[in-house]
């Protein structure tokens, strides 16, 4: 059974995350959520190791987080064992709001697409930390990550408070450094190994949702 979520004063480890990751796929290529949910709690350990003023970003991904914990652990969580499960069971039993918000703010479907909309923004954001020069500026990084996908979700006020935190973002080396890897070399190659598991994880459920409608869900 997942626990609750409580991320909060635990140390980051990236290693730590690239294994979950590595264990979302089954060997048919479906989603597993205990581990999709775990993913989010470790990057939520190096987010609130950042200080305070990315706590609005935490809490509302620790709040979606917690939906999915308590979906898995209800009395129907069997169905929640894979996003594929979940999709199928959430849809043939109406339990999805598909044009607008109604009886079901918090399905299953609706939380998770924006996780994994976010998780698209993570995977621009590695990417450019993976590539980036001595003097690259993460804030800058993070916020053409964000343009370029999860801002587009957002209405103005949280891209504005999203951007101001931005600015307080550490600088290339020291945000290496939370990382709990090694040096910058070992950083860039662990993020090399990350990289492809959560595209793929991203990709999987981008077809998923792409199949059955369900990219734009209020
Ligand atoms: C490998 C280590 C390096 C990277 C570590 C990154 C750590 C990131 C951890 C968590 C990311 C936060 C995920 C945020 C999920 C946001 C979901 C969302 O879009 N929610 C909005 C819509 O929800 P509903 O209203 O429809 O229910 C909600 O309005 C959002 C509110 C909060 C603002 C979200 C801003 C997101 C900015 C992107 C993350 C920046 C993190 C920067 C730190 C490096």
């Amino acid at each position: 059974m997942a626990d609750s979520v409580a991320v909060e004063d635990q140390k980051f480890c990236l290693k730590e995350v690239l294994n979950t990751f590595k264990l979302c796929l089954s060997e048919n290529k479906e989603v597993y959520l205990e581990h999709y949910v775990a993913g989010w709690r470790g990057l939520i350990k190096f987010l609130n190791s950042l200080g305070s003023v990315f706590g609005f970003i935490s809490k509302d991904a620790v709040n979606k987080i917690q939906i999915l914990v308590n979906h898995m652990n209800d009395e129907n969580g069997s169905q929640y064992v894979t996003v594929q499960s979940m999709v199928k069971y959430e849809l043939e039993n109406e339990l999805v709001d598909l044009t607008k918000r109604g009886s079901h703010p918090e399905s299953g479907c609706r939380t998770l697409l924006r996780l994994h909309r976010a998780l698209r923004w993570l995977e621009l954001f590695l990417e450019r930390l993976r590539t980036s020069k001595e003097d690259s500026k993460t804030s800058v990084m993070c916020a053409e990550a964000y343009n370029e996908s999860l801002s587009q979700h957002h209405p103005w006020v949280v891209r504005k408070a999203a951007g101001m935190a931005f600015c307080m973002l550490p600088g290339r080396l020291s945000f290496f450094e939370v990382m709990n890897v090694g040096q910058p070399e070992q950083v860039v190659a662990m993020l090399g190994e990350a990289l492809p598991l959560i595209s793929e994880v991203y990709q999987i459920t981008e077809d998923l949702y792409a199949q059955h409608n369900l990219l734009e869900l209020p």
